[in-house]
């Protein structure tokens, strides 16, 4: 049987472009394409088969921002596969998007212009909505739906012997300073997706620390800027056409202008061919493009500032001490900064942090 590989956010952009290079280096591979929308994962999946007719591709319906769809696709994989080698955690939104131009016109001639291209910290915010389960939108779908998904995939992760790897797509987006400790959903911020990313570098290291001893081993992926659906949300489409010139222009400047999906999953396609023992629990792989347009990936440290580790663990409570406080599907309980989540009764996620 050919390696196992799960995408989330598998039909479009990077996550796409990674299922191509997959499929080029591996004929062999069982590839599992984890979308929300059936239509869009068919015409993904036979857009995939045009350029590799004998590929091994399938689809699972998974809605990452929905706790039910990822315990129902969960259990799907667990009856489909009897391993999973490699679980791409990819899917992600950036939701009603708001650039602020006067941030971005002070920044073009401060000495952080190519700070500010490359990461965009300081000119996006975002107006985050409610998922079913009572969750921020953009915590679920890019932290909290694929944590549950490492978790119930646990069984197909952890086989004695074999080793798997949990690959997250980042963002050099992500920031300490969006994120905080007593608000990881980011209810009372205007940078839901930086908190989300950042909270998904914390995570990872916590992951290593928890499962490297069962040989499944998380890193996290940055893609640079890249044209896709994402990015294509942020600005009108008439802007996006006048400057892409000054795009193609600023890749002499700096190295994570991607731009094109096939290049941004380099680190993505890079972490596949790795041994996972031998890399760095504390870096973060940039997929990078040079000014003539090749490609590389880079390993740089998680700015974690020694801030905070993060260490989500699922696990059963006594439905006593949560009726005791729960209201509604979500609830805050304690002093400390724990996160119950209460799904139909019997299902519990607990987010504890660590100083
Ligand atoms: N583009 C960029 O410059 C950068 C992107 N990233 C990250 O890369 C990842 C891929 O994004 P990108 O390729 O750019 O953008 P796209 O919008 O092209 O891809 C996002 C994918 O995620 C899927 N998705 C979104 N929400 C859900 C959900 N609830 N359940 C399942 N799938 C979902 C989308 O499905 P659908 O088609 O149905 O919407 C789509 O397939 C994201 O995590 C993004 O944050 C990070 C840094 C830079
Ligand atoms: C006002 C316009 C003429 C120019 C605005 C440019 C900005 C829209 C972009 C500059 C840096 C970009 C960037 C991203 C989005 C678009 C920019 C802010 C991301 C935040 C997209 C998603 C990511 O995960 C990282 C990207 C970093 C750089």
């Amino acid at each position: 049987m050919g390696k196992v590989v799960l995408v989330t956010g598998a039909n479009s952009g990077i996550g796409l472009a990674l299922c191509e290079r997959l499929l080029s280096h591996d004929a062999q591979l069982q590839l599992c394409l984890g979308c929300r929308n059936m239509q869009r994962a068919e015409a993904a999946k036979h857009a995939l088969l045009v350029s590799h007719p004998k590929a091994q591709v399938s689809i699972i319906q998974l809605d990452v921002s929905s706790v039910h769809s990822v315990l129902r696709a969960a259990q799907e994989i667990r009856h489909r596969y009897n391993r999973l080698d490699y679980l791409y955690l990819n899917a992600g939104i950036m939701p009603n998007p708001h650039v602020d131009y006067k941030a971005f016109y002070k920044g073009l001639f401060s000495g952080r212009a190519i700070h500010m291209f490359s990461t965009g910290e300081g000119l996006l915010t975002q107006k985050d909505t409610l998922t079913s389960d009572g969750l921020q939108k953009v915590f679920a779908t890019n932290l909290f739906g694929h944590f549950l998904l490492v978790r119930e995939l646990e069984p197909l992760l952890c086989r004695p012997g074999c080793s798997s790897q949990v690959i997250w797509t980042s963002s050099s987006n992500a920031q300490r300073s969006a994120f905080c400790l007593d608000d990881i959903q980011h209810k009372g911020g205007v940078e839901p997706y930086s908190s989300s990313k950042y909270a998904s570098d914390l995570l990872s290291l916590a992951l290593n620390r928890r499962y490297n001893s069962q040989g499944v081993y998380s890193s996290v992926i940055c893609p640079g800027l890249v044209m896709t659906n994402l990015t294509y949300g942020i600005l009108p489409s008439f802007l996006w056409t006048l400057i892409m010139p000054l795009m193609w222009l600023l890749r002499m400047f700096t190295n994570t202008f991607t731009l094109m999906p096939y290049n941004g999953a380099e680190a993505l396609f890079w972490l596949f061919m790795q041994k996972p023992e031998t890399l760095d629990p504390l870096a973060k792989y940039h997929s990078l493009t040079s000014g003539l347009g090749n490609n590389y990936t880079q390993p740089r440290k998680v700015s974690t500032d020694n801030y905070v580790i993060l260490t989500l663990c699922l696990q059963k409570i006594s439905p006593d001490l949560l009726n005791s406080s729960s209201q509604g599907d979500i609830s805050l309980l304690f002093d400390e900064p724990y996160l119950i989540c209460k799904y139909e009764g019997y299902f519990y996620a607990q987010i504890k942090l660590e100083s």
